[in-house]
């Protein structure tokens, strides 16, 4: 069966790596150090992860991709989203994220004809997570392929209220779950107000000029505690399980308080610890122009 998208292990004592396949650590060789941030299996030769994960004068050969199985990939080029500019919005805003997605291509540059084409080997460790407004979704949702639209995607997945929702991030060596609940509908516009209290938008007024509608916001402590992230979580997956199929709907982005040293989370969240992440349904058709070279439906 062609590979389905969104399938892992589900029992207790799975390794971590089997119950979260699609998640690959990417890191950035620079000569300050190495950036390390997530990302996530979309087909054999693409990777779904943050645009501000790199600079614009980061080469092709100093990225760095490894799955679960801890092989490693080599990238051939690295697609930011067009509209994305952190420095917009200089010198009122230092940082602004809109947009903040790109795709990662694996491959082979010097791919000779016929020669062994690179392309990520999928296992039990190694899976695709699905994207909105595919035939795959379509499918895990178990909804009718022909009559299924984009928009009931988007009204199945995205909910009016509180959507139960994760991420995954690294802890002791170990892909942990984190609960998050993204904020739709009223809740919207209480949890993107706390967007202001990071120190970077101290400054700002209206909290519309850094929040733009291509956020989901997720985290704080009402109704009850969210999980927060780490910078280290840049670039992974917001995923909804959807009766034990997995589909990714945001890219996390960027967190209001920096809860984290190292990596290693403070034990508490606060009210105002919230997370903001790429909205899939927002950038669809810069997806689709990308991702059906590869073999991926779009609806
Ligand atoms: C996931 C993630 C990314 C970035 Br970039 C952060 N840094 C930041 N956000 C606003 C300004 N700078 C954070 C913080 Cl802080 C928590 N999680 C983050």
């Amino acid at each position: 069966a062609m590979n389905m998208c969104g399938m892992a292990k589900e029992y207790d004592d799975a390794p971590s790596e089997e119950k979260n396949p699609w998640i690959v650590s990417i890191s950035i060789i620079r000569e300050g150090g190495v950036e390390k941030c997530k990302g996530a299996v979309l087909t054999p030769h693409f990777i779904l992860t943050a645009a501000h994960c790199f600079n614009i004068d980061d080469q092709a050969h100093q990225i760095k991709v490894e799955t679960n199985d801890r092989k490693r990939y080599k990238v051939i080029n690295v697609i930011s989203h067009p509209n994305y500019n952190v420095n917009a919005k200089k010198p009122k805003i230092a940082e602004f994220y809109d947009y903040d997605i790109a795709l990662v291509e694996i491959g082979d540059m010097n791919k000779k004809p016929g020669g062994k084409e690179e392309k990520i080997e999928f296992s039990s460790k190694v899976r695709p997570i699905c994207i909105p407004c595919t035939e795959g979704t379509t499918r895990a949702l178990r909804k009718k392929v022909a009559q299924t639209t984009c928009d009931e995607h988007e009204a199945t997945l995205l909910k009016w209220g509180l959507v139960e929702a994760m991420f995954i991030t690294q802890e002791d060596n170990q892909l942990t779950r984190k609960d998050v609940t993204i904020k739709t509908g009223d809740q919207k516009p209480v949890c993107n107000r706390d967007a202001l209290k990071a120190p970077l938008y101290a400054d700002v007024k209206d909290v519309n000029e850094v929040v733009t509608d291509r956020f989901l916001c997720t985290g704080g402590t009402e109704p009850h505690v969210n999980a927060f992230t780490c910078k280290g979580d840049s670039g992974g997956p917001l995923v909804i399980n959807h009766r034990q199929r997995y589909i990714q709907v945001g890219v996390i982005s960027w967190g209001v308080t920096n809860l984290c040293l190292n990596n290693i989370r403070q034990p508490f969240a606060k009210a105002e610890s919230r997370d903001f992440h790429t909205n899939l349904f927002k950038v669809l058709p810069w997806l689709e122009s990308k991702l059906k070279e590869d073999g991926l439906g779009f609806l």
